[in-house]
């Protein structure tokens, strides 16, 4: 096996995951709870996680049920059970849509003092939670938080709706950076955000991409190592829209670039290359003014 392979394979085993836990009526108001967990995560850890999210009593003894179909039989995880591994064996069909019918779920259950499972009624915990759907649906009440990726290739489930969804609950945070593998999205705030000071320029110094919140700094950052590891000269694109903050943002690539390089920093480079900017995008409009005309 190559390096390669264990590295790999610690990424898999790495990977996050979203379990949605139905909890009925033990938390009233809560269609769903999304939890993160891995693969080796146990059924026991995930309960811990869903008490402390859910506030539940913790003098209470939870277990969670796997149920395969609505209302069908239900299956209880041992303690050490890892409900992700389970997850990963149900239909393709089940994980992406949940109106097909097979309706793969975890629910979580109390336990009885002497064992037993303590199940309420199921008919009335059913109706109860399609109204709420229902209601959700049709914004009566609040959709269950989500969690946010600040990687849009982590998504479970990848399409336009979730895309947005996921920039736009990470632009209300203010969370304006996100990444697509090694590709940096920005989303323009048009306010000033206190995340360019100098214990972010430390922070992003030399760190491995991925491991912090997305930044722009990280992205010079890599550009910059990978210059002096390779040797050669890097390049980053920025695209967008007018206004989108392409100026902005090269002012921050080049402000973290010259303070990496001390000596650029010291030596008032950056004052040189951002005076340059106006200039060359002066030179830009003019050509665009000959190319309008003709010239
Ligand atoms: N990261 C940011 N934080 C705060 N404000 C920003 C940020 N990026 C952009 N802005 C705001 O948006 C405005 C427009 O940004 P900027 O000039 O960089 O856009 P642009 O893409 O270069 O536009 P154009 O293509 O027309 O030159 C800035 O003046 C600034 O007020």
């Amino acid at each position: 096996m190559s390096v390669n392979d264990v590295g790999g394979r610690r990424r898999f085993e790495d990977s996050e995951y979203t379990l949605h836990i139905y909890p009925g009526s033990i938390a009233e108001g809560t269609i769903y709870c999304p939890i993160t967990a891995r693969k080796t995560s146990t059924a026991a850890e995930v309960i811990d996680s869903l008490i402390n999210k859910l506030q539940l009593e913790k003098t209470k003894c939870y277990v969670l049920a796997e149920v395969k179909e609505f209302g069908g039989e239900e299956w209880i995880l041992n303690p050490t059970d890892c409900p992700v591994q389970r997850m990963m064996l149900w239909p393709r069909m089940a994980l992406e849509n949940r109106t097909s019918g097979e309706d793969y779920r975890f629910l979580l259950r109390e336990k009885n003092l002497d064992g037993s499972i303590h199940y309420g009624s199921l008919q009335s915990w059913l109706r109860v939670t399609e109204e709420r759907r229902r209601m959700v649906e049709r914004g009566f009440l609040p959709q269950p938080q989500q969690k946010d990726y600040d990687d849009l290739c982590g998504l479970p489930d990848l399409n336009e709706k979730t895309l947005l969804e996921n920039l736009r609950n990470r632009f209300k945070q203010e969370k304006i950076y996100t990444y697509v593998g090694s590709i940096l999205i920005v989303i323009n705030p048009f306010k000033f955000l206190p995340i360019y000071n100098p214990k972010y320029v430390k922070m992003y110094d030399n760190h491995q991409l991925g491991k912090l919140e997305p930044h722009i700094y990280a992205v010079a950052d890599v550009a910059y190592h990978a210059m002096l590891q390779r040797r050669k000269n890097q390049c980053i694109v920025i695209s967008g829209e007018s206004g989108s903050g392409k100026t902005q943002s090269t002012n921050f690539l080049i402000h973290h670039l010259t303070a990496l390089s001390q000596k650029g920093f010291a030596s008032g480079v950056e004052q040189i290359i951002l005076g340059a900017g106006p200039v060359l995008e002066g030179l830009w409009d003019i050509q665009i003014d000959c190319i309008d005309d003709g010239i």
